[in-house]
């Protein structure tokens, strides 16, 4: 650890890479790696830009000073334990989490998590405000920070500033239920850059932006971008669909060890003819059940035969305090055993369910060794699970049942895409790709393969950054 000082480039998100974990048995606090896709994608983004990262260090009532920790330099945020059951828990994740993402589970809108939000927002931006140096670029990021790129302007118009969400930004008909809509959209038009994974995103805030403020319609620009005039400044708005390290993850998933380590698994599965796998936080939005019934069905019909075929369903805990995710966790679990009690037998059942993270060896592993990759969420703003899957298949082997409500479906379109709301498609599609001919589900997975290989994590952040450069100049 190291003092720090101020950077050119600083990255704002609400959670560090890294979460301090306080052991139950009074041992010293450790640094995990934060959960969530957010992480994966701009851990490596950072690490090539030297830059500094802005956030909440996963515990409540944790106060400590910038430091410098394996490469990174990293400034936290602290947040009481009412701030994270007001602000995390309850702003963020109980009321625009759902929202945002089709009202799946039903908003709740609080006018005092909505203060504790500005209150929250506001630190980060003083905290960043010190972390950048004069001129520096920052880039904030997503939900729980919509009001900071306003923020930091008043503090330092010196700056440019960019913005990324990466949920869906919802169509107007349901953003307009949230009583701080005009607050939440003037934070964001702080930004000099403000990115969506997909146009349809663009599009909805360029129409609800010109529609709250009153601003006069533009020409509409090339997939969903387009610009809002403020008088003294323009706002760009526009798509840039997020992803992995495609690259390294390609060679991890061909390194010998991993080989064979998929191998060890499949053997310790009881050698099936069919592996299939689910990796997600336990997050309603996910359609965990969804595939989980899915699989029910076409065991109890007898189109899938519980001694060739098995599930590895991987569950990381997530927002374990909010009732929607407790009751969730019920109903997944209850679903596993239901399917295990009627089709399982001893030592051996038909759904490996692990409510944790595993580690990323372990991960690619299973990534590599699986037949076919179950993605069926209700709504998802990319989806990166999709994409490290694919990456791992390189050989072409492997096959990939997608959800049509994860943005990651724009880029996929030669996965087999589901409506996860029809269950008959997600059984007729599973059946699919269980069954596919291998000469066409390899040109499949090559066709896939390539998509991610050339759309990686390193080319959506110089096409975001290169935009937000040519914006600050303007
Ligand atoms: N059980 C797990 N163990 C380890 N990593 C996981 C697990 N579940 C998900 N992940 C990782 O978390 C990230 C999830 O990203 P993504 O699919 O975009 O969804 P989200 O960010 O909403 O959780 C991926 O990088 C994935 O590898
Ligand atoms: O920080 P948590 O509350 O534990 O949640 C983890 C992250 O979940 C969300 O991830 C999103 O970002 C991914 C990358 O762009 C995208 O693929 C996925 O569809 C999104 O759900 C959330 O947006 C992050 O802020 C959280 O850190």
């Amino acid at each position: 650890m190291s003092e720090t000082t101020p950077n050119d480039f600083v990255v704002v998100a609400n959670r560090l890479p890294v979460d301090l974990e306080t052991s139950s048995d009074g041992g010293p606090p450790v640094w995990r790696r934060s959960p969530g896709g957010l992480v994966t994608a701009l851990e490596p983004v950072l690490r090539s830009t030297d830059g500094a990262w802005v956030g909440w260090p996963g515990t409540a009532d944790v106060d400590l000073a910038p430091f410098t920790e394996d490469g990174l330099t990293l400034h936290p945020v602290p947040l009481s334990e009412d701030e994270v059951t007001e602000y995390y828990e309850g702003f963020s994740n109980a009321t625009l989490w759902p929202l945002y993402h089709d009202a799946v589970v039903a908003p709740t809108f609080h006018r005092r998590w909505w203060s504790v939000y500005e209150r929250v927002n506001r630190r980060f931006a003083e905290a960043t405000a010190r972390a950048a140096a004069p001129g520096a670029t920052v880039w904030v990021h997503d939900y729980q920070l919509q009001l900071v790129p306003a923020m930091l302007r008043d503090l330092r118009p010196d700056l440019t500033i960019g913005f990324f969400l990466h949920i869906p930004f919802p169509p107007p008909e349901l953003f307009l239920q949230l009583p701080w809509r005009k607050e939440v959209i003037g934070g964001l038009l702080g930004a000099d850059l403000v990115g969506f994974h997909l146009p349809g995103g663009a599009e909805n805030f360029l129409y609800l932006a010109r529609r709250l403020f009153d601003l006069p319609a533009q020409p509409r620009g090339t997939a969903g971008g387009g610009f809002i005039d403020l008088g003294d400044r323009r706002v760009r708005v526009g798509a840039y669909p997020i992803s992995i390290d495609s690259g390294q993850l390609r060679s991890h998933s061909e390194e010998a060890a991993i080989r064979l380590r998929a191998k060890q698994i499949r053997s310790e599965l009881g050698d099936p003819e069919t592996v299939l796998l689910g990796v997600d936080r336990l997050d309603y939005t996910k359609g965990i059940n969804v595939r989980l019934e899915a699989l029910r069905e076409l065991l109890t019909d007898g189109t899938l035969d519980p001694e060739k075929v098995v599930m590895v369903q991987l569950a990381t805990p997530s927002r374990e305090r909010l009732s929607a995710y407790a009751q969730l966790r019920d109903d997944v679990e209850r679903e596993v055993g239901r399917i295990n009690g009627e089709f399982g037998e001893l030592g051996r059942p038909v759904v490996h369910y692990l409510h944790r993270p595993v580690d990323r060896d372990e991960l690619v592993a299973m990534y590599t060794g699986a037949d076919v990759m179950l993605v069926t969420p209700l709504r998802d703003g990319m989806n990166l699970v999709a994409k490290e899957y694919v990456a791992c298949h390189g050989d072409g082997s492997g096959s990939l049942v997608l959800s049509e409500f994860a943005g990651a479906a724009a880029e996929l379109r030669r996965a087999r895409l589901v409506n996860p709301h029809d269950l008959e498609d997600v059984k007729r599609a599973v059946v699919e790709a269980v069954n596919e001919d291998p000469a066409s589900a390899s040109r499949r997975m090559k066709s896939l393969h390539t998509q991610v290989m050339t759309h990686d994590v390193d080319r959506w952040a110089h096409s975001f950054l290169g935009d937000l450069t040519e914006q600050g100049r303007a």
